[in-house]
């Protein structure tokens, strides 16, 4: 006797589509049990333009979780970047798989890199947390571009540098390669340059919070250490009272001494889109062994960081 499906809900994009076919084999693999694909249309993918009003992302995620609590999906797959902090008591991220790259790269024309871009070069992207940091370094190295707000699924923000729109579009690596269009990266932006989005590169796995035998077989998927970097990351965020369409990058990392890992230390920024201010810091601590101690990381930085005005900083809104 065959068993049961898993049903696994997910959006039609295409980068949604592979991570969720990527995740379906890891959960088919450990249960044992089939995963089907269930396509979920969401608001935000039958109504682009209203994205800004509605209030970005978020709207991806709404869907599915409606599909979740109804009982016509058994988990979904989220972007973890793009999750709001706040998680509904009737579900539960029962795992965070190892993270893939989190750094932003740049797709440029010409194979350039970000400094070889002449003067005046126009590089789209809507991301207030890209702009400002981008824009930041501009001023600090003596170039001049411009950013440019661009909007669309990966293939659309590629397609402005191919089409020759512009010469450059900025975007989450793990997102390109997923996709697999790593191969048009033409330059891996460092994250002392452009600090990634609070829990970039990372999947969420949820499912509802009364599937107890489902929530143990997810379980085998969890990466504790990558779940600690990204409760501290969104922990910063949550505690800057920013959702995920502030300019608010975050990374939590390792400190290793040799093969011993010494301690757990997690950067921030927050910066006007101007670049004209930013506020960076970051915090170190013993590697977190409970939730509420990557919590505390996170709530840590975040009272350095409005100690040093971040709160003013984060009035913008866009995607
Ligand atoms: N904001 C959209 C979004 N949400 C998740 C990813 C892919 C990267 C990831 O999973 O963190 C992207 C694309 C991008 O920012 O370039």
């Amino acid at each position: 006797m065959t068993e049961k499906a898993l049903r696994l809900g997910t959006r039609r994009s295409k980068l949604a589509m592979a991570q969720s076919g990527q995740v379906a084999e890891a959960v088919s693999q450990v249960t044992g049990r089939p995963v089907e694909l269930v396509e979920i249309t969401t608001y935000g993918d039958v109504s682009r333009e209203h994205l800004a009003q509605i209030g970005g992302t978020g709207v991806f995620v709404a869907a599915l979780r409606e599909a979740l609590a109804r009982g016509e999906v058994d988990f979904a797959v989220h972007s973890l970047k793009d999750l709001p902090t706040t998680q509904p008591d009737e579900l539960v991220v029962a795992a965070i798989p190892v993270r893939e790259d989190p750094r932003d790269v740049v797709v440029a024309r010409d194979a350039l890199k970000l400094t070889d871009l002449p003067r005046g070069a126009r590089i789209g992207t809507g991301s207030p947390r890209r702009m400002a940091q981008l824009n930041a370094y501009a001023r600090s190295h003596g170039m001049d571009f411009e950013t440019v707000p661009i909007r669309g699924n990966v293939d659309t923000r590629i397609g402005y540098v191919t089409k020759g729109d512009l010469d450059a579009v900025v975007l989450a690596a793990a997102g390109l390669n997923r996709v697999g269009r790593s191969e048009d990266v033409t330059d891996f932006l460092s994250v002392d340059t452009v600090l990634p989005a609070p829990g970039q590169g990372a999947l969420a796995i949820e499912c509802t919070a009364d599937n107890a035998a489902l929530i143990a077989e997810l379980a085998e998927l969890d990466d504790p250490l990558t779940r600690a970097a990204v409760t501290a990351e969104r922990s910063l965020l949550a505690a800057l009272e920013a959702g995920c369409s502030a300019p608010v990058g975050a990374l939590a990392d390792l400190l290793a001494d040799g093969q011993i890992v010494k301690e757990m230390r997690l950067r921030g920024v927050v910066g006007t889109t101007d670049g004209s201010t930013l506020v960076q810091l970051s915090t170190t601590g013993p590697v977190p062994e409970t939730h509420e101690a990557a919590m505390a990381l996170g709530r840590d930085l975040a009272t350095g960081m409005l100690a040093q005005g971040a709160a003013g900083l984060m009035g913008e809104r866009a995607q």
